[in-house]
């Protein structure tokens, strides 16, 4: 080898930092397939770093909070937890929508009245369908499995609820709003024990204790799943992928702190002080029937049912004097 060439030789190789270059080889020219390799790893560098910025920048935006299925799973099977207790703690960490990833399957959790209510306004046509997997174990299945109880199931539920509720030294309001509802009942019916759908309209109080029973046991935690068309579309701000199923978590809603006074306590009266809201899926406060056009066919019969089986039961109690005439004043209430 010439000195020349090898002086290029090393001259080239210090350059390239790359000592791996044989004897006789130019220089001119492996400098120019390497800087080319150089070029090539340099721009995937660049372009990755710049894709990865760009999504930092935009996906956080359009992907709400997820939680871990592993997260849910652990808690509820492991720990052996009722599932809409943990998801409702779980939920409050991750604001008014979460995202779920079950296996394969997107769904996203509602669980602030503004969320539902852009939901039912904006995208109840969207989001019209049932998923065709409503018959498998989904989480959404395993959580509605006391959503399709026949109607006796749930009023044994609620005597149950009730039973405790006047066995139990509660505070006065409790007491009161009871005594109340009896005395209502026993003014309207008399001794009469059928009841009829006309005496029902004449039971404000009755029909206050019946929503407040609905807002703090609903019988389903949430809505069946309502699962989108073949399209992206947006809620509260997030893109929400095509085929994606949303919940409505009626259970979080009906508790919110920031819709309702003291929202774990048994308080009929706020019911008498907003005679209006109602259950019928136009106050997105109050679901326990779900809304839209998805709402459960059987919304006014259910009403029906548990505020003539309450107005027995109250009628019952009265007679039997397990309920005492009232000593409470109008104020207590
Ligand atoms: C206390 C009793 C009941 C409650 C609280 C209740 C609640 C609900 C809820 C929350 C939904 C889901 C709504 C949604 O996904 O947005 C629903 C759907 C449904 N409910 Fe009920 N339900 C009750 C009783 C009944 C009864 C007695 C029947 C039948 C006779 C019934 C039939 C249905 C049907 C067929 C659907 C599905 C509607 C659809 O996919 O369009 N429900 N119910």
């Amino acid at each position: 080898m010439e000195t020349s060439q090898l002086s290029d030789y090393w001259a080239g190789s210090q350059l390239l930092g790359n000592s791996s270059f044989g004897p006789g080889v130019r220089v001119d020219s492996v400098s120019g397939s390497q800087y080319f390799v150089v070029e090539f790893f340099l721009s995937a560098i660049v372009f990755t770093v710049f894709n990865l910025v760009f999504q930092r920048l935009h996906e956080p935006s359009l992907i709400p909070p997820r939680l871990s299925a592993w997260n849910f799973l652990c808690q509820t099977h492991v720990l052996r937890r009722n599932p809409t207790v943990v998801l409702h703690n779980l939920v409050k960490r991750y604001g008014p929508v979460t995202h779920v990833k079950l296996w394969s399957q997107d769904l996203l959790v509602l669980s602030s009245v503004a969320a539902v209510e852009e939901f039912y306004k904006l995208h109840d046509m969207e989001f019209g369908d049932r998923p065709s997997s409503m018959n498998r174990v989904t989480l959404s299945n395993s959580i509605n499995s006391s959503c399709f109880p026949p109607l006796a199931t749930y009023w044994k539920h609620l005597r149950f609820v009730l039973d405790m509720t006047t066995s139990t030294p509660f505070d006065k309001g409790t007491i009161c709003g009871f005594e109340w509802v009896s005395e209502e009942v026993e003014r309207s019916l008399g001794s009469r024990s059928h009841i009829e759908d006309s005496d029902l309209a004449k039971l404000p109080y009755l029909q206050a204790v019946v929503k407040e029973l609905f807002r703090l046991y609903p019988p389903c935690a949430f809505s069946f799943p309502h699962e989108s068309f073949d399209e992206y579309c947006h809620i509260f701000g997030y893109e929400v992928s095509p085929r994606t199923q949303v919940l409505i978590n009626i259970y979080t809603i009906q508790r919110d702190p920031a819709v309702w006074t003291n929202p774990n306590e048994f308080n009929p009266t706020r019911f008498i002080t907003h005679p209006g809201i109602d259950m019928h899926g136009q106050h997105y406060q109050l679901l326990p029937f779900g809304g839209g056009r998805r709402q459960c066919p059987a919304t006014k019969l259910a009403i029906r049912y548990v505020q003539s089986g309450l107005a027995r039961y109250f009628h019952d109690a009265r007679s039997s004097h397990m309920i005492p005439h009232s000593t409470c004043l109008e104020d207590d209430l």
